[in-house]
């Protein structure tokens, strides 16, 4: 199941430095793992903003819940989460 989810943070600015960056950094390496098990196919930036547009590619939304309220970032994240199905217009992807 594909899923579009728009992740904006919210780190309060008074935030201790330290803890900033150990958030931060926690936060990519869980990033990356999920990106290497194929579950977060899409991460981008949002061009002029501290956010992203990803796709996460789960079993279920209760996968998707799991993932997502585990990301070290997730108390200063407002996500939004858009499930996506197949469009019939779509050309099928050609065989690999
Ligand atoms: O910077 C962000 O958009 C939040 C984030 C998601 C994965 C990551 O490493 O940072």
């Amino acid at each position: 199941m594909l899923f579009h989810v728009r992740m904006d943070v919210h780190l309060p600015p008074d935030l201790d430095p330290e803890v900033r960056a150990d958030v931060v950094a926690r936060e990519k390496a869980y990033s990356q793992q999920l990106q290497r098990e194929g579950k977060w196919p899409h991460l981008w930036r949002v061009v002029g903003e501290y956010s992203n547009i990803s796709v996460f590619d789960v079993e279920s939304n209760d996968e998707l819940h799991e993932l997502l309220s585990g990301l070290p970032l997730f108390p200063y994240l407002t996500i939004r989460v858009t499930p996506l199905a197949t469009h019939p217009s779509k050309v099928p992807d050609p065989p690999r």
